[in-house]
C-alpha cells in the first residue's frame, strides 16, 4: 500500500511542479499562451484527481490460478522504472472486470478475490473470497453477492448526508449495466434502494474513462429531480476522480433563468402534457397578426396596409420555415416593399430614379411609425415575453389552446411578473426553438469576454514595449492592432471544460445524458432533454412504481417511443441494498395497492429492527418526544421526518433542531424532496395525509417508507390506513 501511495505522491509532486512552472510563464506568443492555459488546466485537473482518489485508493486484489495477481483501485498507476508495468488497475479497465463478475461457479481464472479495508493510508482489514466451486452452498440466501462481508459492512454503515461511491462493492447485475455500450438508450428500471443512482453515476465515470475523447468534447449531463438531490449525489463523481460532468435539474436547463416559482399541481401537470407543444406553436402564430387595415402616417401622407397585403407578406415569411424571429426579416422586407410601392406611386414613379427609391425604402425602414406597425404585426419575441403575455391574457390562451377545456385553460392564466416555475422551463425551451435564438445576451457576454482578452493582450504588449524601451507613441497604434488579433486568437483557444461551456449555452448538445428519477419527468421535459442529446445516447434511470408527479410516466415505452420507437434497451435491478427486509415487508403491501403486478426488490439483509406505528391524539404534542427518543438510536447517522407536503412547515416548527439541509442530523421533508435520498431512521408522519394528498399518494407513501436504512416508525392520529395493517402498533 505504501508503494502505491508513494507513486501517487510522486505524481502529485510532478503535477504541482509542472503547474507552478506553467503559472510562472507570462507573455510569449499567442500560441505559447494558449498552450500554457491548456497546461494549467491539465495539471490542475490532475492534481484534483490525485486528491480525490486519496481515500480508498486501492480496495481490492485479484489472485489468479497461474499465480499472477494485481491490485484494483480508483485510478490506474504504472511503474515508470519498469516499463510502465501496472501497479494498480483502474476499476474501469476491462482487466478489472473479474473483480465484480467472477463467481465460484464461473471464476474466470480467479483463485481469490480480496476486499481491502483501509483507513487513511493503512490497510486495517480484508475479506477474502476463495472462488472454489466446491465451496458454493446452494442453500445460502445471499449466494450471488460479490464480496458479501464488505458489501454488508457498507450497506450497514451510518449515513452521512452525502451519497458515497460503491466502487469497491459493485454487484454483478450492476456492473453489467455500468459497462453497457455507449450508444442508444438504456433504461435502468429498479425498485427503491437497488442502486440505480449509484449505477448511473458509476456509468458516467465508466463512459468518460472508456470514451474519453468522444465525451470530453461534448460532455456528459446528469439530470436529477431537485437541487437537494443533486447536492446529495454531488460528491460521488469527484470521489471517482471525475469532475467534468454537468449536474442539473430540468428547471436549470434554460440558461440565465432560475425557475423557483411554485404553482398548483394541476397547472404543473397540464404544462407537462405534450399538447403544450402545439399551444406554444399556436401562441407564436397568433402573434403574427393580420388585421383588416393598418394605417401608417408617413411624412405628409398616410400609407395603408390591407389584410391581403399583410397575409401575403406573412405567407412568404412563414414559407421560409425559419423560426419566428428569423423569418421576421422576410416579413419586414415584404412590408417595406409594399409601402415603398405605395409611396413611390403617390409621388409619381416617373419623377424618381433608383437612388430616390432606395432612399424612400431606407426612410421607411427607419421610420418610427412603420417600425411600430411592423412590431405589432410580427413582433420580435423572447420566450419569456411570449409566455408571460400568453398567461396574462385569457383571450390569447383561448386562441392558442382551443383544444383544451375551459377549466384547463383557466389553469394557465397567471399575472405578469410571477416567478417562473420548473414546469415553465420546457415551455420556454420549446418557445426558444420556435422563435429562434435571441442571442443578444450571449453576444454581449462574448463581447465583454473579448474586451477583457484585448485588455489582457494589451497589457502584455505594454510590458513588452517597456522592456524593449521603445518609443511608446509610435508603438501604440500597432500594439492595438496586435492586441485585437492576439485577443481573438487567444479567446478562441481559451480552455473551458465542456461542462462549463454547456452550462452557459441553452443550445448545447451533450455526448451522453443520464436521467435519474426519470419517472418524474413530464412529456414536455422529455422533449427538452431529447433536444440536448441528438445522438440519443442516454441512460434513463428510475422506477415506474415510484412516480409521484401527476405529469410523470406510467410506462417507459410511452415515454421513449415518440423519440426512439422501440429501439431502447430495458435492464433491471432486483436487489435492495438500502431498505432492510422488515421494512420492505410493510412497503410491499403499499406497492401492491399501487399495482398488484409490481414486484418489490429483495432486501439484501435484515436489520433485526421491527418497524412500528403509533397512534397519537395530537402530532403537535407527541412528535417532539418521539424525535427526541429516536435521535440516540441513530448515533452518528441521520433521522428524517417525512410528512405530507402541506404540513411540512408546521411539522418543522415541532422539531426545533431540524434543518432542510442534509448535513443536519434531523431533517423534515415532504415526499417529493425526499426522493432518491436515504436516512438511518425515518419517521413517517400522517400516512393518511400522504395518501390523500395526490392521485399518486400510494406511490408517495411507498417512497417515504423505503427511505430508511435501519429503522422506521409511523405516527398517525386517526385509523391506520388499511395498506399499513402489517405494521405493529405500539403504545406508551
Ligand atoms: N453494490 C453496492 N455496494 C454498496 N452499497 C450499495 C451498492 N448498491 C447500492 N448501494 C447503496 O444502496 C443505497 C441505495 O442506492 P441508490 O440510492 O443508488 O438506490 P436507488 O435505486 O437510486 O433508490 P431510489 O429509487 O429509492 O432512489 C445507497 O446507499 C447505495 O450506496
Amino acid at each position: 500500500m505504501s508503494m502505491l501511495y508513494g507513486r501517487l505522491d510522486d505524481l502529485r509532486e510532478q503535477s504541482s511542479r509542472r503547474l507552478a512552472s506553467a503559472l510562472r510563464q507570462t507573455g510569449g506568443t499567442h500560441q505559447m499562451r494558449s498552450e500554457r492555459d491548456t497546461s494549467v488546466a491539465l495539471y490542475s485537473d490532475q492534481l484534483a484527481q490525485y486528491s480525490a482518489v486519496e481515500n480508498g485508493l486501492c480496495f481490492g486484489r485479484l489472485d489468479f490460478d497461474d499465480e499472477g495477481r494485481f491490485y484494483i483501485g480508483r485510478i490506474g498507476l504504472f511503474d515508470e522504472d519498469r516499463e510502465y508495468e501496472p501497479l494498480l488497475m483502474d476499476w474501469r479497465a476491462p482487466a478489472a472486470r473479474p473483480f465484480y463478475l467472477a463467481t465460484a461457479a464461473a471464476p474466470e481464472g480467479v483463485k481469490r478475490r480480496r476486499h481491502l479495508r483501509t483507513r487513511q493510508r493503512k490497510v486495517v482489514g480484508f475479506d477474502d473470497e476463495v472462488l472454489d466451486i466446491t465451496s458454493v452452498d446452494p442453500a445460502r440466501r445471499s449466494e450471488g453477492l460479490t464480496g458479501e462481508a464488505t458489501l454488508l459492512a457498507a450497506v450497514n454503515a451510518a449515513r452521512t448526508g452525502q451519497m458515497g461511491d460503491i466502487v469497491a462493492t459493485i454487484q454483478a447485475e450492476q456492473d453489467r449495466i455500468i459497462r453497457t455500450e455507449l450508444n442508444g438508450v438504456v433504461v435502468v428500471q429498479g425498485g427503491p434502494g437497488t442502486g440505480k443512482t449509484a449505477v448511473a453515476l458509476h456509468r458516467a465515470a465508466y463512459l468518460l474513462y472508456t470514451h474519453r475523447r468522444q465525451l470530453a468534447k461534448r460532455g456528459v449531463l446528469v439530470v436529477g429531480p431537485n437541487t437537494t438531490f443533486l447536492r446529495y449525489i454531488g460528491q460521488v463523481l469527484p470521489s471517482l476522480g471525475e469532475t467534468g460532468v454537468l449536474l442539473s435539474t430540468v428547471g436549470e436547463l434554460f440558461t440565465g433563468l432560475v425557475a423557483t416559482g411554485r404553482e398548483a399541481a394541476g397547472t404543473a401537470a397540464l404544462k407537462g402534457r405534450v399538447q403544450m407543444a402545439d399551444v406554444v406553436a399556436n401562441a407564436i402564430r397568433d402573434r403574427q397578426e393580420a388585421p383588416a387595415l393598418v394605417e401608417i402616417p408617413f411624412e405628409q401622407d398616410t400609407l395603408k396596409l390591407n389584410r391581403q397585403a399583410i397575409t401575403a407578406a406573412r405567407g412568404r415569411a412563414r414559407r421560409t420555415r425559419r423560426p419566428h424571429n428569423e423569418a421576421r426579416r422576410t416579413f419586414v422586407r415584404e412590408i417595406i416593399s409594399t409601402l415603398a410601392n405605395q409611396a413611390v406611386s403617390r409621388l409619381g414613379r416617373h419623377l424618381l430614379d433608383q437612388a430616390d427609391i432606395d432612399d424612400i425604402r431606407r426612410e421607411l425602414r427607419e421610420d418610427e411609425n412603420v417600425r411600430a406597425a411592423v412590431e405589432r404585426l410580427w413582433p420580435t419575441l423572447t420566450p419569456q415575453r411570449l409566455l408571460e403575455e400568453l398567461y396574462a391574457s385569457p383571450k390569447r390562451i383561448a386562441r392558442a389552446a382551443s383544444k383544451l377545456s375551459p377549466a384547463e385553460r383557466a389553469l394557465l392564466v397567471r399575472t405578469p411578473g410571477a416567478e417562473w416555475t420548473p414546469a415553465d422551463v420546457p415551455l420556454l425551451d420549446e418557445a426558444a426553438e420556435l422563435l429562434g435564438e435571441d442571442d443578444t445576451e450571449t453576444k454581449a457576454r462574448a463581447e465583454r469576454r473579448r474586451r477583457q482578452a484585448i485588455d489582457y493582450a494589451q497589457g502584455v504588449l505594454d510590458i513588452l514595449d517597456l522592456e524593449d524601451d521603445a518609443d511608446p507613441d509610435i508603438l501604440m497604434a500597432t500594439d492595438l492592432v496586435d492586441a485585437y488579433r492576439l485577443a481573438e486568437r487567444h479567446g478562441a483557444e481559451t480552455y473551458e471544460t465542456a461542462a462549463e461551456r454547456a452550462a452557459a449555452d441553452r443550445t448545447w448538445t451533450f455526448g451522453h445524458v443520464i436521467v435519474d428519477e426519470a419517472q418524474e419527468l413530464s412529456a414536455m421535459a422529455w422533449r427538452t432533454l431529447m433536444r440536448r442529446c441528438p445522438s440519443k445516447s442516454m441512460t434513463v434511470v428510475g422506477d415506474i412504481a415510484q412516480t409521484g408527479d401527476i405529469a410523470g410516466a406510467s410506462s417507459w415505452s410511452e415515454v421513449l417511443s415518440p423519440y426512439v420507437m422501440e429501439r431502447w434497451k430495458l435492464t433491471e435491478l432486483t436487489v435492495n441494498y438500502r431498505t432492510p427486509s422488515e421494512i420492505m415487508a410493510v412497503a410491499a403491501d403499499v406497492l401492491a395497492s399501487v399495482d398488484p403486478a409490481l414486484v418489490p426488490p429483495t432486501s439484501v439483509r435484515d436489520s433485526g429492527f421491527e418497524p412500528w406505528a403509533r397512534r397519537v391524539t395530537s402530532v403537535e404534542e407527541a412528535l417532539p418526544g418521539l424525535v427526541e427518543r429516536e435521535i440516540p438510536a441513530v448515533g452518528d447517522g441521520k433521522l428524517a421526518v417525512i410528512a405530507p407536503a402541506a404540513s411540512v412547515p408546521s411539522v418543522r416548527t415541532l422539531v426545533p433542531d431540524a434543518a432542510d439541509d442534509l448535513d443536519a442530523q434531523v431533517v423534515v421533508l415532504g415526499v417529493t424532496d425526499a426522493k432518491g435520498l436515504e436516512f438511518d431512521s425515518v419517521l413517517v408522519v400522517d400516512p393518511a395525509g400522504i395518501l390523500a394528498e395526490s392521485p399518486r399518494g400510494a406511490s408517495d407513501l411507498y417512497v417515504a417508507l423505503t427511505r430508511a436504512t435501519q429503522r422506521l416508525g409511523v405516527v398517525h392520529t386517526g385509523e391506520l390506513p388499511e395498506v399499513l395493517s402489517g405494521l405493529r402498533e405500539v403504545t406508551g
